[in-house]
């Protein structure tokens, strides 16, 4: 199969453009993007970025100003009425507030999809149920929203979301206004629903530690244009721009690591034959013994300040800050054997003594 032809969304020069009075805005700035069939795919970016304006291209809640967008192989701006309505049937969307309607139950509100469709009273009940079921709230069909914490509301709201057998399902946000715990529960659920039904999820987050533990692929967005993109275990360990950066440092902790070692360590104390160094292990060099070998080999001293070590897509990845010291004539070679290793490295100690943000 070819590329192409794998995509179940295709984006093709995208913009949107918004007019408020005399103020114009562009919101989304010719994008391109791909996603493959059966991908869980992430759009990480701050407030205002323009995930959700891009988003609600995909099944033309939001027209483009400018651009095609193709779902399934079909160029959507050019169906009917009708076939439109059918096609926005596959693409599904769940959001930060659930949007579940307060008057009906809980099989109410996973039935309401379902009302006007050609299936009978008893197959749209008996779809319901497998649905509640499937989310693991059988027993609450008869309940109120009202009466469902925020985790199973979203889960009513996932089961509402597939009644109508989408093959895409975009999340909103679906998990910012979750606790930590019930964050992970909803992901588990969204990954057991991408491998079971095979669909394809797009995910809109300002988290990248959602992103980490879902997607497989990720788009970083800023003032509408994606600045970054790639497979997540690529992005995580090779961020190329200086606000993907901020994103991966912040969900691995190094951020506030950095922050706290500066707050109570004296850079301007440092002597001579000192460095403050961050190192980032990737794959095998997390497993191997590269930093005790360093230090015996080149004779430097390494004090470990913080150690973290992650799993983004079934690859292990490691960060470390460490105090080096040692013999400068040694120290270049010492940085170069590191990073043949497969261990990135980057000096912090210039970067805070200038003031700046370290890179
Ligand atoms: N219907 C609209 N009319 C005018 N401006 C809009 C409209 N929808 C969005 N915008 C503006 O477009 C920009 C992008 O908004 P968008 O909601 O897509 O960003 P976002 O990255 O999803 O952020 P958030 O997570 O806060 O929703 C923002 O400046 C927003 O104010």
């Amino acid at each position: 199969m070819s590329e192409a032809a794998k995509n179940v969304i295709e984006l093709n020069n995208i913009s949107v453009t918004f007019h408020n009075n005399d103020q114009t805005l562009d919101a989304v700035k010719n994008v391109n993007l791909q996603i493959q069939k059966g991908d869980i795919y992430g759009i990480i970016g701050y407030s205002g970025a323009g995930k959700s304006t891009l988003v609600r291209v995909i099944n033309l809640l939001q027209q483009p100003t400018a651009g095609t967008v193709t779902v399934n192989n079909q160029e959507i701006q050019q169906l009917k009425p009708v076939e439109l309505r059918q096609a926005r049937k596959k693409v599904s969307m769940i959001f930060q507030h659930f949007n579940l309607m307060k008057s009906r139950t809980v099989q109410g509100n996973v039935e309401y999809p379902l009302l006007g469709t050609k299936i009978s009273k008893g197959e749209r009940q008996a779809k319901a149920q497998k649905l509640l079921k499937l989310v693991g709230l059988s027993e609450y069909a008869d309940t109120y929203p009202s009466q469902l914490s925020g985790g199973q509301k979203q889960r009513v709201a996932i089961a509402r979301a597939l009644a109508s057998d989408p093959e895409i399902l975009i999340s909103d946000e679906a998990t910012s206004a979750l606790d930590p715990k019930t964050t992970k529960s909803i992901l588990e659920l969204l990954k057991q629903l991408n491998r079971d039904l095979h669909l394809t999820i797009v995910l809109i987050t300002h988290e990248m530690q959602v992103i980490k533990s879902i997607c497989h692929n990720v788009a970083v967005m800023d003032a509408g244009e994606i600045i970054e993109r790639g497979p997540v275990a690529k992005v995580f360990t090779d961020p190329q721009q200086k606000l993907t950066n901020d994103f991966v440092e912040t969900s691995t902790n190094v951020k506030e690591a950095i922050e706290r070692i500066t707050s109570t360590i004296e850079i301007s104390d440092f002597k001579d034959n000192q460095e403050l160094m961050y190192f980032n292990f990737i794959g095998n060099s997390t497993k191997q013994s590269v930093i005790s070998e360093f230090s015996q080999k080149y004779g430097v001293d390494v004090n470990i300040l913080f150690a973290n070590i992650d799993q983004i897509d079934g690859e292990n990845v490691g960060y470390m800050i460490a105090i080096i010291t040692g013999d400068l004539n040694v120290f270049n070679g010492a940085i170069q054997k590191l990073r043949s290793d497969g261990v990135k490295t980057r000096i912090l100690t210039d970067a805070l003594l200038e003031g700046g943000e370290d890179q």
